[in-house]
């Protein structure tokens, strides 16, 4: 009995200082301490309780026997004082783990109470959140409740405006085939003003120049006329003066700019996407200013015809694609010297009439009659994309021309240079196709023998070589114009195209189906007074020729 009160003593501190938790846990484990105390202590209590004291034998018992009966009376007296002491320490045990157990349960209580009370505040707040959320969801709905209605309204509003822009289709369809038709118009009419203009026309540029010793020149306040002034010794050895007037279709005096000389121009670049061919000359001596009309500089302000007539040229048929055309354009580009045609877009391995052998390729004029087209045998020939593809071009072009040095400029070109464009349009709505080339040529220097020839033999032979074929092609030039100028109407006269490369190559851009521009180029020295006129008269022969009335080739389906 005694052995099983220790256990009590021994787990009794293990369960006042276990945590909380545990506790619970051994709760959830129904296994409540109170319980588990009570069982074994009631047994313990009933185990040990005192046996009850014998009953006192009578009096009839000797004295030995008393005295025996006595002592064992005593001893079970001691013996039961003793269990009832060990009795009343393991009630003093049991009360204290019973005060334990107390103090332990409150606590328990208290923290169950702490965790309740929490568990409240919690329900308190997610009741909060829960009126926010319905709040919320409330808010939500009404926001949905009036996109509704807005997307009702736009859905309204979408098939009003499907029903404006049909509308506004259908009169922009009305409107295409107004502005086909007024297209139509407008060609024609524009190429009416290009033949009341003439098909030939020559306009003259006067270079500028700082230099002191200028001719005397003066111009007209129409932009008509030059007059040059110059003086020369009488036969009686009397200074003359002498008065040299022309007249053209415009004249630009130094100051003139790449854009106002362009101005001008431009009409004749438009022909070339109507379907008609154009032909554009710079003429002059060596040095007056002929590149720098052509092909100008590098800049926007100083870009010559050919980037300008380009870029016109790619505008137009741009402009063109809303009126139903769309527009091919393939360039090349190719000089003429000696006689000799050199193709400037061809790839640096090809040679060039300067250095020709057996192997390179051979440059003939074709034409077919049929279609009044001409093809150069084996010449490049490039698609182009872009103005900024022509630049680029041009640039490539430049250095492989044949420049020599003469005694008037020293980089002169000794060559003609010619840049053919060639326009095809085609137009789907009401089929009609069109095809026109431009030619920009930038001629050689059109100086006499006796001024730039320095010798006869050696690098001056190959000089006079050089200007006899220039003279002689710019001499055919005028005589073609000329020979064109006088045909009659029913056309008898012969043009002797074939006198020189350039005439034959331009036989179909300068007869009767195309326009004609030559822009003199003059240089203001008094040096080269001389050389002024000579390009004045020429100018004037040309201008004074009328070609007949230009044709277009454009055709309908
Ligand atoms: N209108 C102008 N404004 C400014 N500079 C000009 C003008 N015309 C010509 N020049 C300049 O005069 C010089 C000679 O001009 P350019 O080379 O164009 O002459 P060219 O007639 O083509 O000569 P060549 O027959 O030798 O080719 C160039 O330096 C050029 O820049």
């Amino acid at each position: 009995m005694a052995s099983r009160l220790p256990r009590y003593r021994s787990s009794s501190p293990e369960r006042t200082l276990m945590a909380p938790a545990l506790k619970r846990k051994a709760q959830d484990q129904n296994d409540p301490p109170v319980r588990k105390i009570h069982k074994p202590l009631s047994k313990s209590i009933t185990s040990t309780a005192p046996k009850p004291l014998t009953k006192p034998r009578p009096p009839t018992l000797t004295a030995g026997t008393r005295a025996t009966q006595i002592s064992d009376l005593t001893k079970q007296l001691g013996e039961a004082k003793s269990q009832a002491r060990e009795h009343i320490h393991a009630l003093n045990l049991a009360n204290d783990e019973i005060a334990t157990l107390k103090r332990t349960h409150s606590m328990q209580v208290s923290e169950l109470e702490y965790d309740i009370r929490k568990g409240q505040l919690q329900v308190e707040e997610l009741d909060q959140d829960l009126q926010l959320a319905r709040t919320e969801v409330q808010k939500l709905r009404e926001n949905v409740n009036q996109l509704t209605s807005t997307g009702q309204d736009m859905q309204q509003q979408l098939s009003n405006d499907a029903e404006v822009i049909a509308a506004l289709r259908a009169e922009v369809e009305a409107l295409k085939s107004e502005a086909i038709d007024a297209e139509s118009v407008r060609r024609q009419l524009h190429n009416t003003i290009q033949e009341l203009k003439g098909n030939i026309r020559v306009f003259c540029r006067v270079r500028p120049d700082p230099s002191p010793e200028l001719a005397n020149v003066s111009y007209s306040k129409e932009k008509r006329d030059i007059v040059v002034t110059s003086t020369s010794e009488s036969a009686t050895g009397q200074q003359r003066k002498d008065v040299h007037s022309f007249t053209f279709d415009r004249v630009f005096e130094p100051h003139a700019t790449q854009a106002e000389v362009f101005e001008e121009v431009s009409q004749l670049a438009q022909s070339c996407t109507d379907g008609y061919n154009v032909c554009i000359f710079a003429y002059g001596q060596t040095g007056s200013g002929k590149s720098f009309t052509m092909e100008g500089g590098q800049t926007e302000e100083t870009a010559g015809m050919i980037p300008r007539a380009v870029d016109q040229v790619f505008r137009v048929t741009n402009d063109l694609k809303s009126r139903g055309w769309e527009y091919t354009l393939e360039g090349q580009f190719l000089e003429i010297y000696n006689e000799t045609i050199n193709d400037l877009l061809a790839s640096s391995s090809s040679a060039t009439s300067t250095s020709s052998t057996s192997s390179s390729p051979q440059y003939n004029i074709k034409h077919d009659p049929q279609t009044r087209t001409t093809t150069v045998t084996n010449l490049t020939s490039v698609p182009l994309t872009s103005p900024a593809h022509v630049r680029s071009l041009l640039l490539r072009s430049q250095s492989r021309r044949s420049v020599a040095s003469t005694l008037m400029n020293e980089h002169s070109s000794r060559s003609h240079s010619v840049f053919r464009v060639k326009i095809e349009g085609v137009n789907e709505t009401n089929g009609e196709r069109c095809v026109g080339w431009l030619n920009l040529v930038d001629l050689a220097g059109s100086e006499r023998l006796n001024v730039s020839f320095a010798g006869s033999v050696g690098p001056g032979a190959e000089r006079l070589k050089e200007t006899q074929n220039i003279n002689k092609s710019l001499s055919s030039l005028g005589d073609v114009i000329s020979a064109l100028g006088e045909k009659g109407a029913n056309g008898e006269k012969h043009v002797p195209y074939r006198n020189s490369k350039l005439t034959y190559l331009l036989q179909y851009s300068l007869s009767g189906s195309s326009k004609t521009l030559m822009i003199l180029n003059l240089s203001p020295l008094a040096a080269h007074l001389n050389e002024s006129l000579n390009s004045l008269r020429f100018a004037t022969k040309v201008n004074n020729t009328t070609i007949g009335t230009a044709k277009s080739s454009k055709q309908s389906r």
